[in-house]
């Protein structure tokens, strides 16, 4: 078995790059909405191309009637066109008080620079009537030069970019595809996916009739899904319908696939240890090889993907997904959507051939498979008062719920959180509050901003907690020194009352020279106790929850305790010079710590 993130690299190295051959698509929302641009697009003309009114009003000329601070109640000045937006004018303004009637969007006149709104004026506005500065006599008003108007290219400069080559275009992007002054623009050649369900059970939606009930059947869940994300990544998707266990079947569909020009093929089902399980056989029998049949994960074990290797469908791929359907739609997410966009020729700009991952806290308990993996599902919140993402299991997360992709209340899951296997952790649990990379399969919601700023700022300290968290802690600065100077500075915070932890940073494992490594952090919390380093070990496996990496060099130990309910903690402000892994580690503790802080207060509440 390989790892996913070893999938995904020989997936992306062996999926056949965009067609190279490109198209001319006109800029409209039917022809170009997820298509992916295989040129830069430069404007032409400048956005916009001519001097824009941003408001309703009259427009003037600073050398022709001065600067617009100087105008005062009771000036005067006779309209002399009206210029809507649309219509093309190119008048110069005439020597004299004249001024343009001028709506948002309108072309501001040659030698106007500034448009006054109507509001201020009385006057009908009429051509050829006069308009003038309404309000108490002896007031001036300020309007600095070219006030409400938009020049030529102020929005897109002439040759500014507007799309990028490798960018996939949403609605935003026609937009400003669009403003380029061009009609029609170069993508890639669409890539066609062929997409086929297996299995003798398995029956068409809508397919069979009452008579039917009783019946084993199922119906097909997965090629609707799968067709469904394929288009919304704007790939071409060829339906090839669902095979009985028949080898000769399924070849059939697989060579109609690739004959008919599809860059490769997804199927589920059929892809484990049983006696008709044959999409192994049959991408042997048509000249592939199989470049992994096994992954290290849950669900999804048995996703198979290989290449043909020879014959006219040289290079043509298969991606034989397992046929629960979370497991088909957990590793369509992780491969075949990355192997997808790279096909198209969409280029990463997020940094990474997959989806984005983010760090997000666990919001419950959640047993773990002993051996491999998970791809647990969840709904990831920013949560605004503790400055970090959180997910919320969907629930039950068995290969076939594909209900574990929607949380309770029908929002659609958009996290999956990779969870260790239970025989890497002490006790087999992922618990409330530790944090785990979330690969984002959807958009992230939440976001409740606090007012405040960080509160976080200490010399050598990167990064912080976000706002709104001064409340929630406090640094200490270092306190180097030896245990009795450690002591008395957390005697000191904890007699200020209000603190619920304590983060400790210790620069070695052992005692060093002078102050205090994790060994001597161990007595002390037996000491502080009253328990006087006797059954240290013991007291301690009762309160150090967690510790965390570190060791040497400056590096950080975080160890985090917890009794009754109530995070205690200790921490050394021996080494951390507040740079490197560590670091980070002692980030997402204190993150945890505030994050159960506040649990315990509502509870208490
Ligand atoms: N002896 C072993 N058995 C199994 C193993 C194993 O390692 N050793 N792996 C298990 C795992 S993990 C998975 S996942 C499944 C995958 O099996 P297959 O890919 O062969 O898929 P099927 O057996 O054809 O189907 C599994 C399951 O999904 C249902 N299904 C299939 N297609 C659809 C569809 N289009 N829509 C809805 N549901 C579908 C099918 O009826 C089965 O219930 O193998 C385990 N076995
Ligand atoms: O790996 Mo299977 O996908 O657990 O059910």
């Amino acid at each position: 078995m390989i790892s996913v993130s070893s999938a995904l690299s020989i997936v992306l190295k062996t999926v056949p790059p965009p067609i190279l051959s490109t198209e001319s698509v006109p800029i409209s929302a039917s022809t170009l909405l997820n298509r992916v641009l295989s040129e830069d697009v430069v404007c032409k003309e400048g956005y916009p191309r001519y001097k824009v009114s941003i408001v309703d009003g009259y427009a003037f000329s600073t050398d022709v009637h001065g600067d617009p601070e100087n105008f005062k109640v009771g000036d005067e000045w006779i309209v002399m066109g009206r210029i809507r937006a649309g219509q093309c004018v190119g008048s110069v303004v005439e020597k004299g008080r004249g001024c343009y009637y001028v709506t948002t969007g309108g072309r501001v006149p040659e030698g106007c620079d500034y448009v006054v709104p109507v509001e201020i004026f009385k006057g009908t506005g009429e051509v050829g009537t006069s308009v003038c500065v309404d309000g108490e006599e002896g007031y001036y008003f300020k309007l600095p030069k070219n006030k409400n108007v938009r020049l030529p290219g102020c929005d897109v400069e002439k040759g500014g970019r507007v799309g990028w080559k490798g960018q996939k275009v949403e609605g935003n992007n026609l937009g400003l595809l669009a403003m380029s002054g061009r009609r029609e623009v170069e993508c890639f050649k669409m890539v066609t996916i062929g997409v086929m369900s297996t299995g003798n059970e398995i029956r068409d939606v809508g397919e069979g009739g009452e008579e039917d009930e009783g019946g084993d059947w199922i119906y097909d869940a997965n090629r609707p899904m799968m067709i469904g994300c394929l288009m919304e990544l704007g790939a071409l998707v060829m339906d090839l319908g669902i095979a009985k266990d028949d080898v000769k079947d399924l070849e059939g569909r697989l060579l109609k696939a690739f004959s008919g020009g599809c860059a490769a093929v997804v199927t589920t089902g059929g892809a484990s240890m049983g006696d008709r399980d044959y999409m192994e056989r049959v991408i042997t029998n048509l000249g592939g090889s199989v470049l992994f049949g096994r992954l290290m994960m849950k669900p999804g074990k048995p996703t198979t993907f290989a290449k043909i290797e020879a014959g006219e469908h040289r290079g043509k791929c298969v991606f034989a997904l397992p046929g629960n359907p979370c497991s088909a739609w957990v590793t369509g997410k992780l491969l075949l959507s990355p192997a997808v966009r790279a096909m198209q020729g969409l280029v990463e700009r997020d940094g990474g051939g997959g989806d984005g991952g983010v760090e997000c806290m666990l919001d419950g308990d959640v047993r773990l498979d002993a051996d491999r993996p998970e791809y647990h599902r969840v709904r990831v919140n920013w949560e605004g008062s503790m400055g970090c993402y959180v997910g919320r299991s969907t629930g039950v997360q068995r290969s076939s719920r594909l209900l574990s992709t929607v949380g309770a209340e029908g929002e659609n899951g958009n996290g999956l959180l990779l969870l260790p296997r239970g025989k890497d952790t002490e006790d087999g649990w992922a618990r409330k509050g530790e944090v785990f990379q979330c690969i984002l399969t959807g958009r992230v919601g939440g976001g409740r901003r606090q007012e405040g700023g960080s509160g976080m700022e200490r010399e050598g300290v990167r990064g912080g907690l976000g706002e709104g968290k001064e409340e929630a802690v406090r640094i200490l600065g270092g306190c180097k020194g030896d245990r009795r100077a450690v002591k008395d500075a957390i005697w000191k915070v904890w007699g200020e009352g209000g603190v619920s932890g304590v983060v400790l940073t210790v620069c070695d494992l052992g005692d060093v020279e002078g102050g205090l490594g994790a060994a001597g952090v161990r007595d002390w919390c037996g000491e502080i106790r009253g328990e006087g380093g006797r059954n240290t070990e013991a007291y301690l496996g009762g309160v150090v929850r967690k510790w965390l990496g570190g060791a040497d060099g400056g590096c950080v130990d975080v160890a985090v305790g917890e009794e009754e309910g109530r995070v205690e903690v200790r921490l050394d402000f021996g080494g951390g010079g507040g740079e490197g892994e560590g670091m980070e580690g002692m980030w997402r503790e204190i993150k945890r710590i505030i994050k159960r802080a506040g649990r315990e207060r509502r509870n208490l509440g």
